[in-house]
């Protein structure tokens, strides 16, 4: 499309859109999971939901020292220097995203204390410990940030749309990542890693496909272990 991104960028878009196409199924798993159906559905259960809490907020714990990561690397590595401060301002968000946690936590009367991370979670953390590495580069981290932000974004806004009958009590949680400022961020962080795949050797586009992947089966699994239907 003109004035889509630079001319640069073109292969970049071409290869997430490929992506996209090939890792379709999973992708719709992660972003149409029946517990965010269940949301916009009216009918979710809500010990699942404030399972979701719970486990989001250890998550949410665990996102930040990775984004911090991806902040480094992206003063270290980038070609462009622009990519720190829109990381940055994802980050700066967390800060108030955890006092958010802990107010909704309140109102459904969850200590948030102690939480067992539960397996799905476990998995997911130790990933995004891996992609902390030196060794994962920058490209690749860069995808993974991306695929992170952009499954809430994709799921939650589903919940906002005509015709969802999200339970009026569970809009604030919905509207946190559903919202247009979140999808802005979300594009913004898609264009970094469309310029840096675009750049990238086959090699890094395969290691940055695999996170991809990784990402939306992780997520899959976030969702299955909010609704119950995984084991601990
Ligand atoms: C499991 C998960 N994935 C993504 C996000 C959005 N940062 C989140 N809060 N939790």
């Amino acid at each position: 499309m003109v004035g889509e991104g630079t001319v640069e960028a073109a292969g970049g878009q071409a290869v997430i859109a490929g992506w996209m196409d090939k890792h379709r199924e999973m992708y719709r798993r992660a972003t149409k999971h029946p517990f965010v159906l269940s949301i916009r559905g009216g009918t979710v259960d809500l010990s699942s939901f404030k399972r979701w809490l719970e486990q989001d907020y250890v998550f949410v714990r665990g996102f930040v020292p990775f984004v911090a990561s991806v902040l480094l690397k992206a003063s270290r590595e980038s070609d462009d220097e622009t990519d720190m401060e829109t990381i940055l301002g994802g980050m700066a968000s967390l800060y108030e995203e955890l006092s958010w946690f802990r107010t909704e936590a309140f109102k459904w009367g969850l200590p948030l204390l102690d939480i067992i991370p539960r397996r799905a979670n476990q998995d997911y953390c130790r990933f995004l410990r891996s992609l902390e590495e030196p060794e994962a580069d920058y490209t690749t981290t860069m995808v993974a940030l991306w695929a992170i932000e952009t499954v809430y974004q994709e799921s939650f806004s589903l919940c906002l749309e005509d015709g969802s009958k999200t339970p009026p009590e569970l809009m604030e949680t919905c509207q946190r990542w559903g919202n247009a400022g979140f999808r802005g961020y979300c594009d913004s962080l898609r264009r970094i890693a469309e310029r840096r795949l675009e750049m990238a050797q086959a090699g890094i586009q395969k290691n940055a496909e695999a996170a991809f992947e990784r990402v939306l089966e992780l997520e899959v699994s976030f969702w299955d272990m909010s609704s119950g239907s995984s084991p601990l």
